[in-house]
């Protein structure tokens, strides 16, 4: 028996034990679909604007050599990735990461325009998800889009909105699997506003005016992501969590949790379940804020570990989408993709190793010194053998290894690109 196998065979015995039985955590986390954002691998530039600067409050900082510059490039990249990472996932897409030849603006893209992405992941068994491009644009420059006093601004960015639930539609029909159109606008001012309301109204009255067409949500998700503050928009932000949080629950849209979006002591493993039992489903920007909003790659922190676990044991996992969301252009983007998805795995796996019912009696029962002993024996139990055995039993490497394979495709693809 090879030790990995070996390793596994003790591992199942020790979780047995405990009455945990590792075949059925390892069926569940396979089924368990993470959608890798598509903007690590070019630092959010995207095709159609190549030359405009990120902008809208959000930064990748680094120049590592090697990121795309095409969506063939781009593409070539997330599956080196993906043959790294166990299981069968989704890609979620900016509207700016469209693949044609046509010089077109936002307000004028189309579902043929992200024809090559559909046929890429039908070819590959991936999901598509989408999100709308409210930064990075001439139309943004004020700070301001669906929030606008401007009119014209205002109804660039809601046809804009519009055509990206069309796309994202698209994406759901073709695949046989709903698109997350998420819409997220940085819209605030730097300094203190003398009219906090004025901004929100129009924010309300254009998400109504977007999502007035009918769109079946067996194809499309229309989902809206908060903030508390981004880089120039220190003051105020016109979507907050109290606002999107008030417009999910009373039009039933998904609310987006960014883990990077709320102040630093706030984390939102502490919120799922409250939001759970308003909105029927919750899309989660799976990030790593380090003092602010940073975007850091994800890794298997505390807090991943508490957000895993709220899905696990709230069995919430199937009215959540995982989405991934940081932008690090310090490391290899492949390697930033390749630990980001599999600590969140390893946040999933760990929480599904857990005897959860034992937890909870001891819970209920006030046995609060027996939930603390349990909780930190749990966090050393070999779960690395039943990560192996995952990982090697889904065709991918075990370990460290993936690194090597990273490596050469450094060498032999990355360090071609100028
Ligand atoms: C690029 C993403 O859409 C963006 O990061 C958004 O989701 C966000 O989190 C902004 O801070
Ligand atoms: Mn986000």
């Amino acid at each position: 028996m090879k030790s990995v196998e070996k390793a596994y065979e003790l591992a199942r015995e020790r979780y047995a034990e405990i009455g945990v039985d590792t075949g059925e955590a390892l069926r569940r986390l396979e089924q368990i679909k993470i959608s890798m954002h598509c903007w690590q691998g070019d630092d959010v530039r995207g095709f159609l604007f190549r030359e405009r600067a990120l902008s809208g409050g959000i930064q990748a900082t680094g120049n590592y050599p090697g990121a795309a510059r095409t969506p063939s490039e781009l593409r070539a990249d997330m599956e080196m990735a993906l043959r790294l990472i166990p299981g069968k996932h989704r890609i979620n897409l900016h509207s700016t990461y469209a693949d044609t030849d046509e010089r077109i603006d936002l307000d004028e893209i189309e579902p043929r325009h992200y024809e090559s992405w559909v046929q890429w992941a039908r070819e590959q068994g991936l999901g598509l998800d989408f999100n709308p491009t409210c930064f990075s644009h001439e139309k943004s420059e004020s700070g301001f889009t669906l929030a606008s006093a401007d009119r014209g601004i205002r109804d660039f960015w809601i046809e804009h909105c519009k055509r990206s639930r069309r796309v994202s539609a698209y994406f759901g029909r073709e695949l046989q699997s709903p698109s997350v159109n998420n819409i997220w606008v940085p819209d605030g001012y730097k300094d203190t506003p003398i009219d906090r309301l004025a901004p929100r109204q129009r924010l309300l009255s254009a998400l109504d005016e977007i999502f007035r067409e009918p769109i079946d949500e067996r194809y499309n998700l229309d989902a809206v992501e908060s903030k508390v503050f981004g880089i120039g928009s220190e003051s105020y932000v016109v979507g907050s969590h109290e606002f999107y949080l008030g417009y999910a629950v009373k039009n039933q849209k998904l609310l987006t949790l960014d883990a990077g979006h709320f102040h630093p002591t706030e984390v939102i493993s502490g919120k799922i379940s409250a939001v759970l039992l308003f909105c029927n489903e919750l899309l989660l920007h799976v990030s790593r804020p380090v003092r602010w909003d940073s975007d850091h790659v994800v890794i298997l922190d505390d807090e991943l570990q508490q957000i895993a676990s709220e899905l696990v044991r709230g069995d919430l996992l199937s009215r959540t989408h995982i989405g991934l969301d940081f932008f690090d252009a310090s490391i290899n983007r492949i390697a930033a993709w390749v630990i980001g998805m599999r600590s969140m795995q390893k946040a999933l796996l760990h929480a599904l190793l857990e005897p959860t019912d034992r937890l909870r009696e001891y819970e209920l029962a006030g046995d609060f010194t027996s939930r603390l002993a349990w909780l930190e024996e749990l966090k050393v139990l070999p779960m690395q053998a039943v990560w192996d055995y995952f990982c090697e039993s889904s065709s991918v490497p075990a370990g460290l290894e993936w690194l090597d394979d990273m490596r050469r495709y450094e060498a032999q693809v990355l360090e071609a690109r100028s």
